[in-house]
């Protein structure tokens, strides 16, 4: 069975997207929301959170503080790199969990991550694919999704590798600029891991 990254930076459409390769029948891992899963579910992770973070880092119905905690670590490089060690951890830990599901009757599985690349994930993957659109779409279309500032969008947009360095990096690219057809190219990469999961 294949292992095939997906990533992309903020706003670029990449969820959007593993939803088109869920309805060709293939199971796709969202290590974005198993990270949201992991800081509410994971007794270990949530004392370190607080520990770190502060007990306001939770709200009273134990739900996260996103705003919180989002506050702090994309104001502050440092405090970032201390929430991605208390957290990577345990999404990797879950989705090594999550793949024992499949047998060899899968083709190939995907694992949506933004930071398929900064946080090294993509070496645990036999390939990996970019959806890239330009900033200014990328901010439009996340101020309007989440109702956060362009500013906002635009810092966490400055934490993550660049269009360039993560175009580089990738086996495969998909353009969501709202000028090229989506599905076409969602299709021909669909062949080719079918192919590259029989030759394999
Ligand atoms: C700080 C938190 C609570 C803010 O939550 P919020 O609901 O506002 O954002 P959400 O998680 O939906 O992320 C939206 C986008 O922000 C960007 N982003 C999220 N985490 C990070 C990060 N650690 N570094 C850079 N960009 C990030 C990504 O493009 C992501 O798709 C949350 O992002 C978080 O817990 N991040 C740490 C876990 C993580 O690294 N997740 C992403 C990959 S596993
Ligand atoms: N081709 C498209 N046409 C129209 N709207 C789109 C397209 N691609 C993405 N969007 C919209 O843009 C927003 C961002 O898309 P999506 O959530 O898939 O991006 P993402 O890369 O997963 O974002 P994030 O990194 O912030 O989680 C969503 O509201 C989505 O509906």
């Amino acid at each position: 069975m294949l292992k095939i990254g997906i990533t992309g930076n903020i706003g670029s459409g990449k969820t959007t997207i593993c939803k088109v390769f869920e309805v060709l029948g293939v199971p796709v891992f969202y290590a974005d929301d198993e990270a949201k899963k992991v800081m509410t579910d994971d007794t270990e992770l949530i004392a370190g959170i607080k520990q770190t973070f502060g007990d306001t880092s939770y709200l009273e119905d134990g739900t996260l503080n996103r705003k919180h905690i989002a506050g702090i670590v994309f104001n502050n490089p440092a405090e970032l790199t201390k929430l991605n060690a208390l957290v990577h951890p345990a999404v990797f830990r879950a989705f090594d969990k999550w793949v024992l599901q499949f047998d060899t009757t899968v083709p190939y599985i995907m694992k949506e991550a933004a930071l398929l690349f900064e946080s090294d994930s993509y070496k645990m993957c036999d390939r990996s694919v970019m959806v890239s659109a330009p900033l200014g779409l990328r901010i439009k279309r996340v101020t309007r999704r989440d109702g956060i500032t362009a500013a906002e969008v635009k810092g966490r947009n400055d934490r993550q590798f660049s269009e360039e360095e993560k175009r580089e990096m990738a086996n495969d690219l998909i353009i969501n600029d709202d000028t090229q057809l989506v599905i076409p190219q969602v299709l021909a990469l669909h062949q080719l891991y079918l192919s590259l999961a029989h030759t394999k």
